[in-house]
């Protein structure tokens, strides 16, 4: 795992659970949730299903599967009515499946790969880092761990999972940004370059078994939390991996020069390049 040069010491932390927030990001304060007891089960009723759409994202079947893949999700938070157990809270539970990181061949480093079976639409794992204003990180060394918090732009520019153009000093994973203006460039990032979790370790793949989902219980989608769910059936002890999402030629160099790297996903249809 090659690790962050930038340099933390130049920023103070809050925690929200179990994220860290830099300083001067001010993290919103959750919505003022549903009037539902227990678990939210009439979406007629409920304010949280209201804004999915009058529906539930998720089925209660195998502990939680999200039913298809949404421009985002809103769970129910901490004004809500309902409990812990609720459908609409899914991604909130403790992780479900043991995750294993091992290293893999060389060219990809590590990888990780999950002990069990996972059925589709079950959530596998956050995205945690620090969550920092994504200028602040413009000057990062080497550091692969940074994932744009992105679905605001992928929404509006949806179709291919573009990505915007950065200097090689900072290369970005994470999924769709179809931008050309840095002021439509996702405002806030996370960075698991120097804490994180076991997603830190996942790979790409131009055939992945993960999609990337943001999931807010806030109102604020610069800010919602990134959540990798099974995108098929995965075998036990089959690596897990998520499409980077990275366009071909996107990532410049330094003098603006475009920067390439291979692509060792090994699927049939891949691209041999990463970006
Ligand atoms: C977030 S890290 C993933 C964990 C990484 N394999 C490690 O050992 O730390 C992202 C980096 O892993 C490598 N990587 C991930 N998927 C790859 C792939 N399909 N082909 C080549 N390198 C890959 C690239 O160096 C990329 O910048």
């Amino acid at each position: 795992m090659k690790t962050s040069l930038y340099n933390t010491t130049n920023f103070r932390f809050t925690y929200v659970k179990h994220f860290k927030v830099a300083k001067n990001v001010v993290f919103p304060a959750p919505a003022p949730g549903c009037n539902c007891r227990g678990s939210c089960t009439d979406a007629r009723t409920c304010s949280c299903a209201r804004l999915n759409g009058h529906n539930f994202p998720y089925v209660q079947r195998d502990s939680g599967r999200l039913v298809k893949a949404k421009d985002i999700v809103y769970e129910c938070g901490p004004n809500c009515g309902c409990g812990p157990d609720c459908v609409n809270r899914i991604s909130q539970r403790k992780l479900k499946y043991s995750l294993e990181v091992v290293y893999r061949e060389p060219g990809k480093g590590w990888a990780v790969r999950s002990w069990d079976y996972i059925p589709p639409g079950a959530p596998v794992c956050e995205y945690i880092g620090i969550l920092h204003r994504s200028e602040d990180v413009e000057s990062s060394l080497e550091n692969n761990c940074i994932f744009d918090i992105d679905c605001l732009q992928t929404m509006r520019g949806i179709g291919g999972r573009e990505r915007r153009s950065r200097d090689e000093s900072c290369l970005i994973i994470g999924h769709a940004s179809q931008l050309d203006a840095k002021v439509d460039a996702p405002e806030f990032c996370i960075d698991a370059g120097s804490t994180g979790n076991v997603a830190r370790f996942i790979n790409h793949s131009c055939e992945p078994n993960l999609f990337v989902q943001c999931i807010c219980s806030h109102r604020d989608m610069k800010l919602a939390r990134v959540v990798l769910f099974a995108a098929e059936n995965i075998s036990p002890h089959q690596e897990l991996s998520y499409d980077y999402g990275y366009a071909l030629d996107s990532v410049l160099g330094p003098g603006g020069k475009i920067k390439q790297s291979p692509c060792y996903c090994g699927a049939p249809t891949c691209l041999k390049r990463l970006f």
